[in-house]
């Protein structure tokens, strides 16, 4: 015989954490869900243009949007790969999807018209830099499987592939960094990747933005590496304003992010079975 319980959710192990998912909880119609995605909705993979949303993970945010004021996804990746990535497009619950990509500096609405993402004009240090480029790789990273994303608006060079990831990644940070600076752009480190991109936008500003646009007095966060830090700051912020918060960690590799997290989860399976069990939680009472 089967149970019609609904499952447990997992504990938030602090206080504010607590009280971010009770908030939740309480009035899903007035929350905000945010979510990083490589790494958080999709598995880490060497090669980024493998890297797919986890099975379990849309159909869980299907479940769990219409209950919610908007989920959002918050990528480094353009907003176009991450829709496509993600399986994003046409999913019923998904109507009112968004995705802020390149950090929140390029915006994909579900529900729009053209199903183009909205992205702002280049900024020539790029293309600038981006011409540097083989040069500084033959010097700092010769013979070595050091692979360079081009994202258009921005560029990632991945050294996980690497026979010596970590070292690799420490002798191209000083000179991607110099590189960044005579270009006017920003060195974004993370799980081996170094991103030369645009300044000027981080995922802080892009969920404030979205917060407030939608209203928001829960907003829920969830991520796995340093450019999430910015968001992690920006929820704080909104609960120094009174609203609920809930930080979510998704896997261990980033201990400055799991270090500040109310929950940590195992990575994405565990985090859309979280959203999974948090629609469970909501089911009779959608909006
Ligand atoms: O903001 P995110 O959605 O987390 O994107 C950040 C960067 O993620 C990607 O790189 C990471 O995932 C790859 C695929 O699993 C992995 O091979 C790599 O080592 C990770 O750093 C992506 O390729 C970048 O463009 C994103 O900026």
């Amino acid at each position: 015989m089967g149970s019609n319980r609904t499952p447990s959710l997992p504990r938030p192990t602090t206080a504010a954490g607590a009280d971010g998912l009770a908030a939740l909880l309480a009035a899903p119609g007035k929350a905000v869900v945010a979510l990083d995605f490589d790494g958080t909705l999709a598995e880490i993979v060497p090669d980024p243009e493998q890297a797919r949303a986890h099975p379990d993970a849309v159909p869980a945010l299907a479940a769990l949007a219409p209950h919610l004021a908007s989920v959002v996804v918050i990528t480094g990746r353009p907003a176009a790969v991450a829709v496509e990535y993600g399986g994003f497009a046409g999913v019923p619950g998904l109507d009112g999807l968004v995705v802020l990509g390149h950090y929140g500096a390029e915006r994909w609405d579900a529900d729009s018209e053209s199903g183009a993402p909205r992205t702002p004009p280049p900024h020539p240090g790029v293309a600038a830099a981006r011409a540097e480029l083989p040069d500084l790789l033959g010097r700092f990273a010769a013979g070595q499987d050091v692979r360079v994303e081009d994202k258009g608006h921005a560029f990632a060079v991945h050294t996980r592939r690497a026979a010596e990831p970590v070292a690799a990644f420490d002798a191209l940070r000083p000179p991607l960094e110099d590189l960044a600076a005579r270009h006017g752009l920003l060195l974004e480190p993370g799980r081996m990747v170094l991103e030369l991109r645009p300044p000027g936008m981080d995922k802080g500003v892009a969920l404030t933005a979205f917060a407030r646009e939608k209203g928001a007095e829960t907003v829920v966060y969830a991520g796995d590496d340093l450019g999430d830090l910015a968001a992690y700051d920006a929820v704080d912020a909104l609960r120094s304003e009174g609203r609920g918060g809930l930080l979510v960690s998704s896997g261990a590799a980033t201990p400055e992010l799991t270090a500040r997290a109310d929950l940590a989860l195992d990575g994405p399976a565990d985090l859309a079975a979280f959203l999974a069990g948090l629609a469970a939680r909501l089911g009779g009472n959608g909006r």
